[in-house]
């Protein structure tokens, strides 16, 4: 293993850097899993006899050995027989690989004892001898691409990041290009490739090696082949290109990476060719995948659609944008190190009823007074106090005092925990209480928590019930009592509910917290929280600032009046929205730490988010608007939110600024899933039929253009502010480098993860955001989402809605018949009205990202330059600006403003103390 120490200073969640590459073949069930820990490269290639000659031996297969000959392989096993040591094989292989590196003019490679790459899979099974010299051969490739990746860290390490002066995008591009075009002008099909599929995942930190904790979740892009494969549907994908190509990936990245499979395993010398490709690829692809990888993004070229149609493999339009006369030089100005820069402004976030500012349609809805009943649970007069509160300093601790950030570490939080990965945390509050807390540190089976999670229902009955579009308190309301869905909502939950398939959060300590008091009390239930302030009260319940007892941890606390939710028919979005929480795990989405059920409430445990929403923060800006370069960030970190969405077959549907909380780091958290809709999604992957690149457009000086968020840009040099004046930097010629040699290799194949099957009847959204295929009642799919998006980087940068009109009626008239108008001021880049004009294109078959998705939206020329991939590690434009949390908390209790919790059981009685 190797920690390539990947410059992430202001991460927020630096294990998501962490990276695996992992070969297999289709024997392995899921890509082999090991500890590793932040910033760390693993290149491994798994498959069982492998693992068998590592269990046989105990043979550390980290040891550095270079690459064996096939022939050299099989020729010392037939001189050798059975009867021999794996030391002795291994020690007349380096003689021979020494003696073949020499003839081939290579210098061999170097064993490094010092590096010791973690074991793959099982490593304790024995009894398994060498007998077949495949194994013997596959492992030492194995060995190989360790090596390889270990070499490549080291020699990236020894560079400033960005600095590299070779092109290692464009050659992992080319040879990656190479492979592929091979692969498919050999002919195999995609069976034939299945043996051996390479997987590159992109996966956290982790405490164990244990092979029993795999939680990347795989994406196997061949033809689904069992039906247990077809159950889950947000992780099947669908091939559309040869060769085959299986994706590995963490829910919590943004990136997907591609490779193509390693076909065959001894087959032709054109395959062997091709492996000796790719493997030198994957050895370029070690250190800094994530780089890379951003890289390689930015030179495919941008499939821009602009107000016409595009299908999948026709890309004749990309270039609409990219010709168009020469763009005006954008008026973004300013770098984002300058919003960054400013003076922190006070925010002091007004926690409401977001009713009072854009009524949401919902279909169970029944009046408008409807939704204030659950308000009416807790009868409290707290002003907002909690605005100057500080969570940036907020720590977790355990009721001993002990600091909880004193069990950071992997194997210290596993000894200090009173829960061992063996202890099983599916909870049971009470006879009468059903909890789920899903507070499992990865690496708990997933198969522990299915116990205790929702089924979701079959049938399309149940589907349309789980709908949210049965009525509404406006005039179309009535289009919800004709909600039907198709394709959707058929897919059931799977262990990524559980923290286990949450590598994102897993080292937050409020896991630890909720696990701490689960063992003490024996349970999770409203009685272990300390109701700190009410929120605000949404259409199905109430949310909390929540303090677990004996703890420090805050956390949002929704909680929801079963009866309430059934007599309003409400319960099925209660439910979609706890389903959704579960699946999640991700930057720019909310964390489910814990739910738990009694007769008469459902509570959902949540991360809590203190910076407010990006209402209250955009009122708080100069003309009510952001600048640009704020808008295009927080719109960013939304578009990545919506993309991770749209691959888990959800269509959000409900996207306004209200629903956008800022989280303490100034990032962004999407929130409230209620109105959202589940489908099934088949990504794609789509490969390019054309080689056009126009990198000097694509490409550019990180800070050469407005609103610059590249992480080069906050690299040490590091911390480089954006607005340096520089001359043409070495990183700016390396940039033109690898461009041009892109432009000479062509684009890479591209996935398309857009539920673009997803239907649905529902009158659903709030009233200014509405799409009009919605309103029109002809049905909506997952368009929806770009259209409120649309809306929303409109309303961030205007400071207003575009179709607003005197009364909902007019507004709804207005964004069905209505053209889209720009108003004189602000000023706005052409850019930005540009995407914008692509977003709110009326029909949504020709609107931007209906086709694509996320990704032709990621490439338009607004988001130039944007690091997709570390944005999260980017400086937001402002940080919510808190004085210290507990002492706040602690002057509120005794100036009485905070609420208790009553312990009267279940119910929902709390009082001033
Ligand atoms: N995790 C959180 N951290 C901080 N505030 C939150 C969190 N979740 C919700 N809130 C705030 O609590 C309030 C109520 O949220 P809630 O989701 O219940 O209602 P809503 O957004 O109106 O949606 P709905 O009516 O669909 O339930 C909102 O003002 C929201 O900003």
């Amino acid at each position: 293993m190797v920690n390539f120490g990947v410059g992430k200073g202001s991460c927020r969640d630096p294990s998501n850097l962490g990276f695996r590459m992992i070969k297999g073949n289709a024997n392995s069930q899921r890509p082999q899993v090991m500890g590793s820990i932040s910033g760390t490269c693993e290149i491994v290639e798994s498959n069982e006899e492998l693992d068998s000659f590592y269990s046989s031996k105990g043979t550390n297969h980290s040891s550095s050995i270079s690459r064996m000959d096939d022939k050299v392989g099989r020729h010392l096993m037939l001189k050798t027989g059975h009867n021999y040591s794996v030391e002795d094989d291994l020690n007349r292989l380096f003689e021979a690989i020494d003696l073949k590196s020499h003839q081939v003019g290579k210098s061999p490679l170097r064993k490094n004892a010092s590096k010791k790459p973690i074991r793959v899979g099982v490593s304790q099974a024995s009894g398994i001898g060498i007998s077949e010299s495949v194994s013997l051969k596959q492992a030492l490739r194995g060995l190989c691409i360790s090596q390889a990746s270990e070499m490549a860290a080291t020699k990236r390490l020894s560079k400033p990041a960005g600095l590299s002066g070779v092109s290692e995008a464009g050659t992992i591009k080319k040879l990656y290009r190479s492979v592929v075009v091979e692969a498919s002008e050999s002919g195999l099909s995609l069976d034939e490739g299945k043996e051996s599929l390479v997987e590159i995942s992109l996966v956290p930190e982790r405490s164990t090696s244990n092979s029993s904790e795999k939680m990347t979740e795989s994406l196997e892009v061949p033809k689904a082949k069992s039906s247990n494969q077809s159950a889950h549907s947000s992780t099947h994908f669908a091939v559309a290109t040869t060769p085959k190509v299986k994706m590995t990936r963490t829910p919590a990245h943004d990136e997907i990476l591609q490779v193509p499979t390693d076909v065959g395993v001894e087959t032709s010398k054109k395959e062997l060719g091709q492996k000796e490709k790719l493997k030198s690829a994957l050895s370029l692809l070690s250190p800094d995948t994530d780089d890379k990888v951003l890289e390689l993004d930015e030179i495919v070229p941008a499939p821009i659609k602009v107000g016409c149609k595009t299908s999948t493999l026709e890309l004749e339009q990309k270039g609409k944008l990219h010709s168009a006369p020469s763009l005006p030089s954008s008026n973004l100005g300013s770098k984002v190190s300058n919003s960054a820069s400013n003076s922190p402004r006070l925010v002091k976030p007004l926690f409401r009823n977001k009713n009072f500012v854009k009524k949401k349609i919902k279909p169970d809805s029944t009046s408008a007074s409807s939704s204030s009943n659950v308000c009416n649970d807790v009868d409290d007069d707290l002003g907002p106090s909690t605005s100057k509160l500080d969570f940036r300093t907020h720590t977790c601790t355990l009721k001993n005092g002990r600091k909880e950030s004193e069990k950071a570490s992997p194997t210290s939080s596993k000894k200090a925990s009173p829960l061992s990965s063996s202890t099983n945390l599916s909870i049971e509050v009470n006879s009468s209480s059903n909890v789920d807390s899903c507070a499992r540190k990865p690496g708990f089976s997933s198969n522990s928590c299915n116990g205790s999670r929702i089924v979701v229902a079959k049938a399309n009955e149940s589907s349309r019930s789980r709908e949210k579009g049965e009525s509404s308190q406006s005039s179309k309301s009535s289009i919800g009592n004709c909600s039907s869905t198709t394709n959707s909502e058929e897919s059931n939950l799977s262990g990524s509910s559980c923290s286990s398939n949450r590598p994102h959060m897993s080292k937050d300590l409020r896991w630890d917290a909720i696990r701490h008091v689960q063992m003490q009390h024996g349970s999770l239930g409203l009685k272990q929280f300390k109701l700190l302030k009410r929120i605000g009260c949404g259409d199905i319940g109430s949310v909390y600032l929540a303090e677990l007892t004996s703890t420090n941890c805050l956390f949002a606390l929704k909680v929801m009046d079963n009866e309430y939710l059934a007599s309003r028919k409400k319960m099925p979005r209660a439910q979609t929205e706890r389903e959704i929480l579960q699946m999640l795990d991700h930057p720019f989405l909310p964390t489910l730490y814990a739910h738990f059920t009694s007769d008469k409430l459902s509570c959902l445990v949540m991360e809590y988010c203190p910076g407010g929403d990006l209402h209250v923060l955009r009122q708080k800006q100069p003309s009510r608007s952001f600048s640009e370069q704020a808008a295009r960030f927080y719109v960013a970190e939304v578009l990545l939110a919506l993309e991770y969405l749209h691959m888990l077959g959800v269509v959000y549907r409900d996207l306004k600024p209200e629903n956008i909380l800022v989280r303490e780091d100034g990032h962004i958290m999407l929130s409230d899933f209620d109105l959202s809709l589940r489908c099934t999604v088949n990504p794609t992957l789509v490969k390019s039929s054309s080689s056009v690149v126009e990198p000097t457009k694509k490409i550019s000086s990180p800070c050469a253009e407005s609103s610059c968020i590249d992480p080069f840009c906050i690299q040490p040099s590091w911390q480089v502010p954006c607005f340096t004046p520089r001359l043409v930097s070495a990183a700016a010629k390396t940039r033109k480098l690898k461009s041009d040699l892109a432009a000479q290799v062509g684009p890479l194949p591209q996935l398309v993860a857009e539920p673009t099957s997803a239907r649905s009847n529902s009158f659903v959204g709030t009233h200014e955001y509405l799409a009009p295929e919605i309103i029109k009642g002809e049905g909506h799919g997952s368009a929806v989402d770009w259209w409120t998006f649309g809306i929303f980087l409109y309303e961030l940068l205007y400071g207003k809605t575009p179709f607003k009109g005197s009364g909902n009626e007019d507004t709804l008239t207005n964004v069905v018949s209505q053209s889209l108008k720009y108003p004189e001021s602000p000023l706005v880049s052409f850019q930005a009205r540009d995407l914008i004009r692509g977003l709110l294109i009326k029909d949504p078959e020709n609107r931007l990202g209906s086709v694509k998705g996320a990704t032709e939206i990621k490439q338009h020329l607004f988001f130039q330059g944007l690091n997709w991939a570390l944005i999260r590690c980017a400086i937001p434009p402002e940080l919510p600006k808190f004085c210290d949390g507990i002492s706040a908390l602690a002057s509120q209790k005794k100036e009485g403003k905070c609420l208790e919790l009553r312990a009267t059981g279940e119910h929902l009685e709390f009082e001033l103390f």
